[in-house]
């Protein structure tokens, strides 16, 4: 069968009506031969104003005109089909996102003769996705974070310790580690309750987080009672300094603790270590040289720092 004249006028009709831009591009004058007049409804630009692929790559966010333009000519010269997505400008000056899906045009000895294709406007289904990758960082974060103090969990704590002691043990440099525990705390839940209790352990990770002042410092709660702080790139005596800025910060909280028999206050213990991890250390058995100490302040009498190992 023969095309007829009103085929030509039907599949005109037809490309006119969908929702997707048709358009056709000359490959030796890079000229636009033909652009759908849908385009002036998404972009506001009319079909008169598209001429060259100049104005095709002028009309792009600049974030994405050199890796479109490059792809697309990388692969139409190879004869490739393709599809690219980007942001496209409309004549009121923001952005609306495009699939361009493109087709390339050979003649007989595989020449490139044009470039047809359709633009989509994909803005709602790029909203949509940038929305879920938006909840997926949110999840992942709060999977991070202890709930009821808003500073790191235990499993993020181990994340950070594994590579932190990668790190220290790649470059020889110094690994400290903070482990504290509230004092009589099971004494201030009986006497303030539950509720008051939670909001004390808020006030402690508070205190806590404002002696930690680098930004590769990790505060984690590590328990029901108990942080820890790690502290990359700290030997012993910062380690001691930044333990002691704690007992002071915890104390200028001023919380107060009238059960506890070391005063009216709230106070807590620490157990500190320093490590320059070696070819065969391991994390395990320095956090349980850690514990030990912490164990060795609340058994030396509280409120104390223990950075020391036993002869
Ligand atoms: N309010 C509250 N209490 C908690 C939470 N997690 C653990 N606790 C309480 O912390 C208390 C810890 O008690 P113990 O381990 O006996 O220690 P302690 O009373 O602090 O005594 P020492 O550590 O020896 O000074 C327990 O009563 C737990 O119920 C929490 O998330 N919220």
């Amino acid at each position: 069968m023969t095309p007829h004249a009103s085929d030509s006028a039907l599949y005109r009709t037809l490309l006119e009506s969908t929702r997707a831009i048709p358009w056709k591009i000359d490959w030796a004058t890079a000229t636009f031969s033909y652009i759908g007049p849908q385009i002036e409804d998404l972009l506001g630009w009319a079909p008169t104003s598209w001429r060259t692929v100049q104005d095709w790559a002028e009309r792009m966010h600049p974030d994405d005109r050199e890796r479109v333009v490059n792809f697309c000519i990388t692969q139409s010269q190879c004869g490739v089909d393709h599809e690219a997505d980007y942001r496209a400008l409309t004549a009121r000056g923001d952005y609306v996102w495009i699939r361009d899906v493109v087709h390339v045009v050979r003649d007989l000895q595989g020449g490139v003769v044009a470039l047809v294709g359709f633009m989509f406007d994909i803005t709602e289904r790029k909203q949509n996705e940038e929305k879920l990758l938006q909840l997926q960082q949110e999840l992942e974060d709060l999977s991070f974070r202890d709930g009821l103090t808003g500073v790191a969990n235990r499993r993020k704590f181990d994340a950070v310790l594994a590579r932190e002691w990668q790190d220290a043990r790649r470059n020889a440099r110094p690994l400290s580690l903070l482990m504290f525990d509230v004092d009589f705390f099971k004494r201030y839940n009986d006497q303030y309750g539950h509720v008051e209790g939670d909001e004390c352990l808020r006030r402690v990770a508070r205190a806590l987080e404002r002696a930690a002042h680098r930004p590769q410092d990790c505060l984690a709660r590590y328990g029901g009672e108990e942080f820890v702080l790690l502290l990359p790139g700290s030997d012993a005596p910062a380690a001691r300094a930044v333990a002691q800025r704690c007992m002071q910060e915890i104390s200028g909280a001023g919380i107060a603790h009238a059960g506890s028999p070391l005063g009216e206050q709230l106070t807590v213990s620490v157990g500190i270590g320093t490590i320059i991890p070696g070819a065969h250390d391991e994390p395990m058995p320095f956090l349980d040289e850690v514990d030990r100490r912490l164990y060795r302040a609340k058994h030396g009498g509280r409120n104390r720092i223990e950075d020391a190992a036993l002869a």
